[in-house]
């Protein structure tokens, strides 16, 4: 395997060079469990684990490897490696971490496109289509929207979805689709691009897996004819968070890719909402609100249909999501940061002490 197949490319390169890398082998992560990772590499798939010192130094869960990861390993014998440096990374995708205020829980990393996916006959809503849009936007991923099963709906049914939803949303391509009648299914894989990584966004049921199965197949059987042959080094796993298409694209799945929520921080909400940040370079007060402010561009341009009514208030609630989660996590991070001092002090008690 090369690693341009991973996704390589100048970029990493540079990276590479750039971080004093040139000695270590470079992988990517490909599957993670309790801090214990699959990297793959020009040698076959790695079992890793992290260095004392980069768990040393991390502050947060952000410096931790995750899938989608570029790493610079050791290896140590046939199997297993240390990994000693993540590279940074193009983008993120992030949520907050369950049970844990504040704490961010890496899904994946250095993804290029997201396909926003939705079915077109119960699924269908355009204000979640602006929230994963606004997550995309966040993580700095290119977002695709997918109508999914389109199937179960006539075609005057999907040409006024299609209308409405140009109406609030530009400048996104659109692929109607449906994986059962394979309708759009052609079009969709030609726009897959070789050494490029892939994601899946969407609610439950409204087709991921059967999706993922479709672009799949073949290459999932190609990976384990290869393990077959067992190659020194090749470690052979089954499941896999990061898989080759036949056409080069390559696609990450995993199961937190099923619970993100905004939460996983929406600075992106400028970007998702163009126009409304347009006007609101208009308003009267700088810190604007939007909501009561005499003198407010946007709700001036909502009065005359310039902004889409149901638009501006999915607006308002995801703004407000924001402030919300960035109050708790710049909270926990307070916390933590007390917290360190508190050891370091603490240390330094110890080591002025004579006993
Ligand atoms: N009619 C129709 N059914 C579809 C289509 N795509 C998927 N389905 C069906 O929708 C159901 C859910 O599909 P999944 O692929 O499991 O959905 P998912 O998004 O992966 O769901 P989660 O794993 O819960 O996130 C299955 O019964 C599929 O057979 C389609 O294009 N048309
Ligand atoms: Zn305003």
């Amino acid at each position: 395997m090369k690693l341009e197949d991973f996704g390589y490319n100048n970029k990493i390169e540079t990276l590479k060079k750039e971080n004093n890398l040139e000695a270590f082998e470079i992988g990517r992560v490909i599957l993670e469990h309790k801090e214990r990772y699959i990297v793959t590499t020009v040698q076959g798939e790695y079992e890793a684990e992290i260095t004392g010192n980069l768990r040393y130094t991390a502050n947060t869960r952000e410096d931790f490897p995750a899938v989608g990861d570029w790493v610079a390993l050791v290896m140590y014998d046939s199997y297993n490696s240390i990994i000693h440096k993540v590279l940074p990374r193009s983008s993120m995708l992030a949520r907050q971490a369950v049970g844990q205020s504040g704490d961010i829980q890496i899904i994946a990393t250095n993804i290029d496109y997201a396909f926003i996916v939705q079915a077109v006959d119960r699924d269908f809503n355009i204000n979640r289509i602006e929230r994963y849009l606004t997550i995309c936007n966040t993580s700095n991923i290119q977002p695709l929207i997918i109508l999914n099963k389109i199937d179960l709906i006539d075609k005057l049914s999907l040409n006024t979805l299609m209308d409405d939803l140009k109406k609030r949303i530009n400048a996104v391509p659109i692929f109607a689709i449906s994986s059962i009648s394979k309708q759009g299914v052609e079009q969709l894989k030609e726009i897959i691009s070789k050494g490029k990584t892939y994601c899946l966004l969407g609610s439950s049921g409204v087709g991921k897996s059967t999706l993922v199965n479709i672009l799949t197949n073949t290459s999932l059987m190609k990976t384990k004819n290869i393990s077959e042959h067992s190659k020194k080094g090749q470690h052979t796993t089954t499941h896999r968070e990061l898989i080759l298409l036949d056409n080069g694209g390559i696609i990450i799945d995993n199961p937190g890719m099923r619970e993100i929520g905004i939460a996983s921080g929406s600075y992106g909400l400028e970007k998702t909402f163009e126009t409304i940040y347009e006007y609101s370079k208009q308003c009267r007060f700088k810190d604007c609100t939007h909501t009561i402010e005499i003198g407010c561009a946007v709700i001036a341009a909502v009065d005359i249909g310039e902004i889409d009514q149901s638009s501006y208030e999915n607006y308002l609630k995801m703004q407000k999501e924001k402030d919300h989660f960035e109050s708790t996590v710049a909270e926990k991070r307070k916390k933590d940061k007390n917290f360190g001092k508190m050891v370091k002090q603490f240390k330094n008690l110890k080591k002025s002490s004579k006993f």
